[in-house]
């Protein structure tokens, strides 16, 4: 009989601890899962899931503006049907989360978790201990530190608006920056985006990156590089964004979307003794904490690799292996693909253009609207880089189009099991599909 009150308790609920909880519990460990908000955590509730629900008239919108000729009539977008829509269909997710947990064998505690020892962590009043812990808390919206930040809202709050402000200034040109205004500016609002330099997504390949802004710049979204917001103050007709050399600019709502921070604070750390800097908690190889017992996984991390949904995830499902005693190795990361839902989506995967710029590498360069498949619907924007090592396995895609993120999906295996010529040439895909329009370009 153990002396812990559970073998492996979860502070979080998110993609960095349920992935892998659930199959945890199912072996037979008594696994809790702490969760103060809503199961599931970001991705589900206010990330991915909420987002994408979102996205979706865009998408429509788009081809239908595309197909023009062919299909007749403009697609709008009812604001305030569509939070309904997305509400409707993420409504049932934190059930559903919950319900594989507790059927695996789990625990779910409802309430915030704070460490007053390495093995207990104490909710609401009472104390829970066992025998490993793993943070699992996430990150929250980081916010500018200016005079009247408090009159700046998050993704979050974006994603619950009921109505549709007319004008909308976003702080910041990261992900979240772009895939907002993209849906803000389908939906009729007027978007001003305060970049803080002047490039937006610095992490992706930079010529796609701008032919994405053009586009957005041709349907009235307006970019202000090198804003230096100063201010947000209250007007009588808005909110005035101060911003470079006494310059301003009034709207109705602003978004600041300048990044996430980990929630590495308030959660008892240092009562625990757990290592952690302003980038999140500090784990070895095997994503185990400086003390012995607890680990972290997910956004909460301060490491390099991209705080994503695949990333907590394949660190869970890392731990559920470990912990487990299914391995002893040190995580090993895949290449991890992202993508950004603009429309067109930019999405790329392992080596980028700028890293194989050495010369050891061959780039394959592709016009989207070349390919037969993208011309059914009409696209008529997107690039795509292939990157080949010398004994020609692919190593890299990079790629912006309508369906980028289903074709760098695609060739994720490739990539990943580092596939040689005879493996590419035994793969006959379902045609005509995104997956073999990616894959002719391949061979
Ligand atoms: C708007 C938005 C859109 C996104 N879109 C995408 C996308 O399209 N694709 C993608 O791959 N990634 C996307 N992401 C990122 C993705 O959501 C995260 O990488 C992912 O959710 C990380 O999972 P996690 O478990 O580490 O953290 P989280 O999902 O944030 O879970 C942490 C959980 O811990 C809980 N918690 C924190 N502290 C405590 C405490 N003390 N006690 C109890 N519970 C606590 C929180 O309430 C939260 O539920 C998006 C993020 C945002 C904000
Ligand atoms: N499609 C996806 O996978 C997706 C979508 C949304 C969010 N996410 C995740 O959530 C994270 C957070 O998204 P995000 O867009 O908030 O962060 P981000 O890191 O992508 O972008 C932050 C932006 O804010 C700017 N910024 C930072 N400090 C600033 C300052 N002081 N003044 C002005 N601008 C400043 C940065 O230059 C950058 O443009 C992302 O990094 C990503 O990990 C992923």
């Amino acid at each position: 009989m153990s002396e812990y009150d559970y073998d492996v308790l979860y502070l979080g609920s998110g993609h960095g601890a349920f992935d892998g909880a659930g199959p945890l519990a199912a072996t037979g460990q008594k696994v809790g899962v702490i969760e103060s908000d809503m199961i599931g955590g970001t991705c589900p509730n206010y990330g991915c899931n909420a987002k994408i629900t979102l996205d979706a008239p865009v998408v429509l919108q788009r081809m239908a503006e595309r197909m023009q000729g062919v299909v007749s009539g403009q697609i709008g977008i009812n604001w305030k049907a569509l939070v309904a829509h997305k509400q409707a269909v993420i409504n049932p997710l934190p059930d559903a989360i919950g319900g594989k947990l507790t059927q695996s064998g789990a625990t779910i505690i409802r309430g915030h978790g704070q460490f007053t020892d390495a093995h207990t962590i104490a909710v609401d009043g009472k104390s829970y201990t066992a025998e490993k812990i793993v943070i699992a808390t996430g990150q929250r919206p980081h916010r500018l530190d200016i005079p009247g930040t408090e009159l700046a809202h998050d993704s979050r709050d974006f994603m619950a608006l009921t109505e549709l402000p007319e004008r909308i200034g976003i702080l910041g040109s990261g992900y979240i920056s772009m895939e907002f205004a993209t849906m803000a500016n389908a939906a009729g609002a007027a978007v001003t985006v305060f970049m803080r330099g002047d490039t937006a997504l610095r992490e992706f390949h930079q010529p796609f990156v701008k032919q994405v802004m053009a586009d957005m710049t041709k349907r009235g979204v307006a970019f202000v590089p090198n804003a230096d917001i100063s201010a947000l103050t209250k007007k009588k007709d808005g909110i005035a964004i101060h911003y470079g050399a006494q310059q301003e600019e009034t709207v109705d709502w602003v978004l600041d979307a300048t990044g996430r921070i980990p929630n590495a604070d308030k959660i008892g750390l240092d009562a625990a003794g757990v290592e952690y800097t302003k980038h999140g908690i500090v784990v070895d190889d095997h994503l185990r904490t400086n003390i012995p017992n607890i680990y972290a996984s997910g956004d909460v991390l301060a490491k390099d690799q991209p705080k994503l949904t695949p990333t907590a995830t394949f660190e869970s499902y890392y731990l559920f292996h470990l912990l487990s005693g299914q391995t002893t190795d040190p995580i090993n990361y895949p290449a991890i693909p992202t993508t950004v839902y603009t429309s067109p989506r930019i999405a790329k995967v392992g080596v980028t253009p700028e890293a194989a710029a050495n010369g050891n590498y061959k780039l394959v360069h592709n016009h989207i609207p070349d390919d037969w498949y993208r011309q059914i619907d009409e696209e008529t924007m997107g690039d795509n880089i292939l990157i080949f090592d010398q004994g020609h396995h692919l190593v890299g895609a990079t790629e912006f189009s309508e369906q980028a993120e289903d074709s760098i999906n695609t060739l994720l295996p490739a990539v990943v099991f580092h596939y040689d010529q005879a493996q590419m040439w035994q793969l006959a895909h379902i045609f005509p599909s995104i997956s073999a329009s990616a894959w002719h370009k391949i061979r």
